[in-house]
């Protein structure tokens, strides 16, 4: 059997996706693609799905008898439209994060899955799939280092587009952090405070860069989260957790070491797709594999969309206000309480 996927949005991640539903994973097919801009959906069928359908809009894809599972690579903004019309003709959908731009939006698409009756929707947080963090995950389960008290994370990009603006520091970039260290963790955040150090000459007038974020915990862990997206020398992702016993740390990806020219030293990655790219093969089979068992989504939940939409509010809060804003959520639902299963491979 083959899962039959639809793919919105045709951009630089969308392309990645269509490559390795095609070339990489196995059980998965793209039988229809669509983007707003019709000429780059058509050139990248022609490239890497040469047997998919172009279509004119996500309606036409999501409707289209040959399509099973719809994938929504578009703009933050036009997902929850997507999600919310794939989940209203019965369809799984993988979903890249964010999972709609307001909390109230991500709260639609909850509201809409529990109505259908079963998951059917997988959010795009890879990090959940990555080796290293799997390992820190083992490692605090194992209890190797106690009781977890403090997080260091550290999350820079080469360089930001000119559309980037300070609040997609947070919605667009800590969005992983906030994602991945509750899940860590086993925890949820209760306080944010963020601080603006002095302002890289490298930022455009209208961005504050770098941030640093410090989030508090119900448990009282104290995170300490810098986002530098215009930090030059590379895309890098570190994460250092102390507990009461020891430390631990997100493990450097494996690189030859090049001894030349007087200097010794390993190359730096320049972006997410090179850095992340065994998480999002492993993230898309798993919902792939879903598919093909025809078993509920299992990977992150649209509920975990809202929980990372609601802290990434009181985050844009504490940006505007200066001031520690507090994060309150609901009640998890019982429909979401089994959910988010952990990839075995580490
Ligand atoms: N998980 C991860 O690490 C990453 C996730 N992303 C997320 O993936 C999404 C796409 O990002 P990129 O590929 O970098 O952006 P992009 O700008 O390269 O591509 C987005 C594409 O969506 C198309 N589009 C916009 N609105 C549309 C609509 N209503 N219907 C159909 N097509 C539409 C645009 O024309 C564009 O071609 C974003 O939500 C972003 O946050 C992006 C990069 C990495
Ligand atoms: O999701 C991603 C991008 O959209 C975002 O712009 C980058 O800052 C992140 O590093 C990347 O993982």
């Amino acid at each position: 059997m083959t899962v039959r996927v639809g793919v919105i949005g045709t951009g630089a991640i969308g392309q990645d996706h269509i490559r390795r539903l095609e070339c990489k994973l196995s059980g998965a097919k793209v039988t229809a693609v669509t983007d707003v801009n019709q000429d780059l959906a058509r050139k990248v069928a022609n490239t890497y799905a040469k047997q998919a359908t172009v279509y004119a809009n996500d309606r036409e894809l999501i409707a289209a008898r040959d399509v099973d599972a719809v994938l929504v690579a578009s703009w933050g903004p036009a997902h929850e439209a997507s999600v919310l019309a794939a989940l209203e003709a019965g369809k799984r959908v993988f979903c890249e994060k964010p999972l709609a731009t307001t909390a109230d939006g991500c709260m639609r698409i909850v509201e809409a899955e529990m109505a259908h009756g079963k998951r059917l929707v997988q959010v795009g947080f890879m990090r959940r799939f990555d080796s290293g963090y799997l390992q820190l995950k083992q490692a605090l389960e194992q209890e190797l280092v106690g009781e977890p008290l403090m997080v260091r994370c550290i999350h820079r990009n080469v360089e930001s587009a000119e559309s980037y603006t300070t609040d997609m520091a947070i919605t667009d970039t800590l969005i992983h952090e906030i994602d991945v260290l509750h899940w860590l963790l086993n925890d949820e955040y209760q306080h944010v405070r963020v601080l603006y150090p002095k302002k890289t000459k490298h930022a455009l007038p209208h961005l504050q860069d770098p941030q640093l974020v410090l989030l508090e915990t119900k448990k009282g862990v104290i995170i300490q989260a810098e986002i530098f997206v215009n930090c030059k020398y590379g895309y890098d992702i570190q994460c250092e957790i102390a507990g009461e016993e020891g430390v631990i740390s997100l493990p450097d990806v494996p690189a030859v070491r090049l001894c030349s020219n007087g200097r010794k030293g390993t190359e730096v990655l320049q972006d997410w797709k090179k850095r992340f790219e065994a998480a999002y093969d492993v993230e898309l089979q798993a919902f792939i594999d879903d598919g093909l068992k025809d078993e509920p989504a299992s990977g992150p939940s649209a509920w975990d969309g809202y929980v990372a939409a609601v802290t990434a509010d009181a985050c844009v809060k504490a940006q505007e206000s200066g001031r520690e804003e507090s994060i309150e959520l609901p009640k998890k639902p019982a429909f979401y309480q089994h959910s988010a299963a952990t990839p075995e491979q580490v």
